[in-house]
């Protein structure tokens, strides 16, 4: 048996019946292209009968992918499905006819209201006539996994008699383990051996989360197509998700001993695609794609990571199309992760410098979730450079609103006696920038302003960030407060007291320094 695994992409398809994600023909043609190039070997581009815009997209895509993967359409085993299906993808270079029906007592009895014979008889004439129109005829059975294992074989066989190509096995509802996965797919090899002449497929929803694990023991047991959709999405909770699957068997290759022909460096930019035009965002602790899954904080972690990536990564995040990984820092970093930072941004920091600057860091980390480039300069400033602060705010007070000219009165320590301004400004923030503007003398343009909150709910922590800049000196300034104006304010004036410092200092700084 061959160790080629064909990749069935249906995200144009069963992914689009996530709800919320219909995606409008000329989206469809972008990911297919996209699809294409990923190096999948069938797209299954729509339900062509299911509307005048998803016929369209089937019939557009069909045209238009050239020297690359089987256009595929799904189809009920309804004469009027198939003719439009095959309407729809007849000009592609490789078309596929994708027909279905349900094969468990439970759809037979409640949804399709059909006997066993006369299922039997609908999946002879459906694939029958899709057959007589197209040379590669793939037949689903619906809800598989709950069906009676000897009829499913009984239909399996007269799919065949009737010319299927490809014969699915899909577990609709996400029901299966693995282990009775394995086991059914290994039935049907068992007992309907005429299988061997098709492709045996897999196709399974991740309801209880193991749609993967489940395609995954679809091929061990001799499955040699998998369908899925990229990032996991699809009817309910999703279906198999495909970079997964296929990063398994990439990872797993000695042990598997399966191939796909995936270009795996075009899958994270694939993922991200399908977000946009899905509209459904990845968690961030998705396999392969989520944000997280190159990314590490903890300490421990990071430390391996920089002696040897094997650590703690089994795959490289070049491989699935990603520059390189992450190391985030925050309040499960260690020195190694903080070393690193300091290193990357050209600090040389001896090593009790070093040690002061991590005590301030996780002191600032155990109030804020993600310590970015700009705390870190701060932190150094503060630790390491040790500013004077020759302003200092006491108190502002500001009137604003939609009937008033913004005015500010500020009072600010210079050293230890006090200066007080007001001014007017086109905002509150500019009214108190320009107050202090008066009492400092500074000539310092605000080439940056920023504001994040520190804590989460109503009584969050305002961080203002801004960046300063006068005579060609620059200078990142810094504040918190409760009070978003007071945080601006204190901002300003700490920019200010390190534009001053660095004017005044004679020290010979480092390249990293030299921003400060
Ligand atoms: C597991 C899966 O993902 S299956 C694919 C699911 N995807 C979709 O349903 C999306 C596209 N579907 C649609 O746009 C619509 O359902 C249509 C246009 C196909 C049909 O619409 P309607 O004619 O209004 O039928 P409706 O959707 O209400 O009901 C489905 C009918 O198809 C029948 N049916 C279901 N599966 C099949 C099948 N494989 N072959 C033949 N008939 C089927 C049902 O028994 C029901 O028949 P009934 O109307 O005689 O009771
Ligand atoms: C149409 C079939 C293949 C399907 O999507 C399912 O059974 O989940
Ligand atoms: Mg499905």
């Amino acid at each position: 048996m061959s160790n080629y695994v064909k990749i069935f992409d249906t995200t144009l398809r069963d992914g689009e019946q996530s709800p919320g994600a219909s995606m409008n023909k000329e989206e469809k043609l972008r990911l297919a292209r996209k699809l294409a190039k990923l190096g999948v070997d069938i797209i299954e581009a729509g339900f062509p009968a299911a509307s005048p815009g998803d016929f369209e997209a089937v019939r557009l895509i069909a045209g238009d992918l050239r020297g690359g993967p089987v256009v595929c359409g799904l189809s009920r085993t309804r004469p009027a499905d198939i003719e439009r299906c095959w309407q729809a993808v007849r000009e592609a270079e490789k078309p596929r006819i994708h027909v279905f029906l349900a094969t468990s007592d439970i759809h037979l009895q409640y949804k399709l209201q059909m006997t066993r014979q006369q299922v039997l008889d609908e999946i002879r004439s459906g694939v029958g006539h899709a057959r007589g129109l197209c040379e590669d005829v793939q037949w689903s059975a619906e809800d598989a996994s709950r069906s009676d294992p000897d009829f499913l074989c009984q239909c399996v066989r007269v799919a065949l008699e009737a010319g299927a190509t490809t014969i699915n096995i899909p577990d609709t509802v996400g029901y299966a383990l693995p282990h009775e996965f394995y086991e059914r797919i290994s039935y049907i090899r068992a007992n309907v051996p005429e299988v061997a002449r098709a492709t045996l497929s897999v196709h399974c929803h991740d309801d209880l989360g193991h749609a993967v694990a489940n395609s995954i023991a679809g091929v061990r047991a001799g499955a040699r197509q998998v369908e899925g959709c990229i990032n996991g999405i699809g009817e309910r909770a999703g279906n198999a998700a495909l970079e997964e699957v296929i990063m398994t068997l990439a990872t797993r290759q000695k042990e598997l001993g399966l191939i796909t022909g995936v270009n795996k460096a075009e899958i994270h930019s694939t993922s991200r695609l399908v977000t946009m035009i899905s509209g459904l965002p990845v968690q961030p602790n998705k396999a392969i794609v989520g944000a997280n899954a190159f990314a590490h904080e903890s300490g421990i972690h990071v430390d391996g990571v920089l002696k040897q990536p094997l650590t703690y990564e089994i795959m490289t995040p070049e491989e699935v199309g990603l520059a390189s990984n992450t190391v985030v820092l925050g309040k499960h970093s260690g020195r190694a992760a903080l070393r690193n930072w300091l290193s990357g941004n050209g600090y040389e920091l001896d090593r009790q410098q070093c040690e002061s600057l991590f005590e301030a860091f996780k002191r600032l980390a155990d109030k804020k979730k993600e310590i970015e480039n700009d705390d870190l300069e701060a932190l150094i400033a503060d630790e390491i450079l040790r500013i004077p602060l020759r302003w200092k705010l006491d108190y502002l007070n500001v009137m604003a609103g939609t009937e008033v000219e913004p005015v500010a009165t500020v009072r600010v320590f210079d050293g230890d006696s006090l200066r007080r301004e007001a001014a007017f400004g086109v905002g509150p923030v500019d009214a108190v920038y320009n107050a202090i503007r008066k009492i400092t003398g500074t000539q310092a343009k605000l080439m940056r302003y920023g504001v994040a909150s520190i804590t989460g709910g109503v009584d969050a922590q305002g961080e203002v960030t801004v960046k300063l800049q006068e005579n060609g000196n620059e200078a990142l300034g810094k504040g918190a407060d409760s009070d978003i104006l007071v945080a601006s304010a204190k901002a300003f004036l700490n920019g200010i007291n390190r534009l001053e410092y660095n004017k005044t200092q004679k020290m010979e700084l480092t390249p990293g320094e030299r921003q400060l």
